[in-house]
């Protein structure tokens, strides 16, 4: 069965702003997920033109990029290229990068890989990959901001009130994923209800909001509160929206970072996340809420950097981030 989840049409978004934001509220109250139509400017096609032309770079070309745990001659620990695991349920390779940050910032210790410098592939002149890849990284940053005004809207509170979280140095990994099908019989840790198999297993996302393009191929499933799960449906030019553990837990579980999970369709797959992410300092303590009205519990400042290291390494034990070097 298939979901049909709300759909915020951003060419109302001068005209409708309050109506838009309960769209969202609601969304993000009930199944945390949801479509965002008519985003000016960005381009589906050069987006899904910029994932087949990485995915069919020479493997020398993807080596170079691996990070240091699968690969000790490269010195990136967290972005760059990740390979498909043998015998692993999640079975996709990706390409992840980040805005630079100057590398004399003050404000950025030397050993604070959330900030290390991106690696990118060599270009022959033929296709602009990195810049078609960093033009689409501003398109959705401003996107996502304009969906986190109509959410400040929707909850009543200053329209602004979520902007600087991500004005200084956000942490935002924007991720391109190939996932080729399974060759032969696929793993048992693969295998789930009704003779599935999937291809991420379930999860939800850890940081504050994902923008996704699926480039309509089907596969993703998302967690109904009763436990059923339901796919959503491709929707052309559209972006999925959910957000994660980060904004979540900032709202006390008001607003739900929904389950989800990958199922392995027989055929290549590409999608891409982009995971906007606030900064290292950032404030993401609890009771936000209480923060931007004045009233209710109170609000407990934390930084984002260190909280959510604590969640990979200890929490979720993502394997790959196992090694992650401690960075204070
Ligand atoms: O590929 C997809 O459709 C979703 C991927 C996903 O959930 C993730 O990367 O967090
Ligand atoms: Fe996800």
């Amino acid at each position: 069965m298939s979901l049909k989840l709300p759909i915020v049409d951003l060419s109302k978004v001068h005209t409708d702003r309050e109506s838009l934001a309960k769209v969202i509220v609601d969304a993000l109250e009930n199944t945390g997920f949801l479509f965002i139509d008519n985003i000016e400017g960005l381009d589906f096609e050069l987006w899904f033109k910029c994932c087949e032309w990485f995915f069919k770079q020479p493997e020398e070309t993807k080596k170079k990029l691996l990070r240091n745990f699968w690969n000790p001659d490269n010195k990136n620990v967290y972005r760059g290229y990740f390979p498909v695991k043998p015998n692993e349920p999640s079975r996709k390779e990706g390409f992840e990068f980040a805005r630079d940050v100057p590398r004399n910032d003050p404000t950025v210790k030397p050993n604070n890989w959330f900030y290390e410098d991106s690696v990118w592939p060599e270009e022959d002149g033929s296709f602009p990959f990195r810049a078609n890849m960093r033009a689409l990284y501003e398109k959705l940053h401003e996107t996502a901001l304009e969906i986190l005004r109509l959410t400040a809207i929707g909850l009543g509170i200053e329209e602004d009130i979520f902007t600087p979280l991500f004005s200084d140095k956000p942490c935002t990994t924007y991720r391109i994923m190939h996932y080729p099908p399974w060759e032969g019989t696929p793993p048992d840790n693969a295998r789930i209800e009704d003779n599935k198999v999937v291809i991420t297993p379930e999860h939800t996302d850890t940081n504050f909001l994902t923008l996704l393009a699926t480039f309509d191929y089907k596969g993703l499933e998302v967690k109904m509160p009763d436990g059923t799960w339901l796919e959503v449906a491709p929707r052309p030019r559209s972006l999925v929206m959910n957000i994660g553990d980060t904004f979540s837990r900032m709202m006390g579980g008001r607003l739900k970072a929904t389950a989800h999970r990958v199922i392995d369709i027989g055929v290549d797959r590409y999608t891409s996340p982009f995971f906007f992410t606030p900064g290292y300092e950032s404030d993401i303590g609890v009771n936000f809420m209480s923060k931007a009205t004045g009233n209710g519990p109170d609000h407990v400042f934390e930084r984002y950097g260190p909280w959510v290291l604590n969640v990979i390494k200890n929490v979720k034990k993502y394997f790959e981030y196992r090694v992650l070097p401690d960075i204070e």
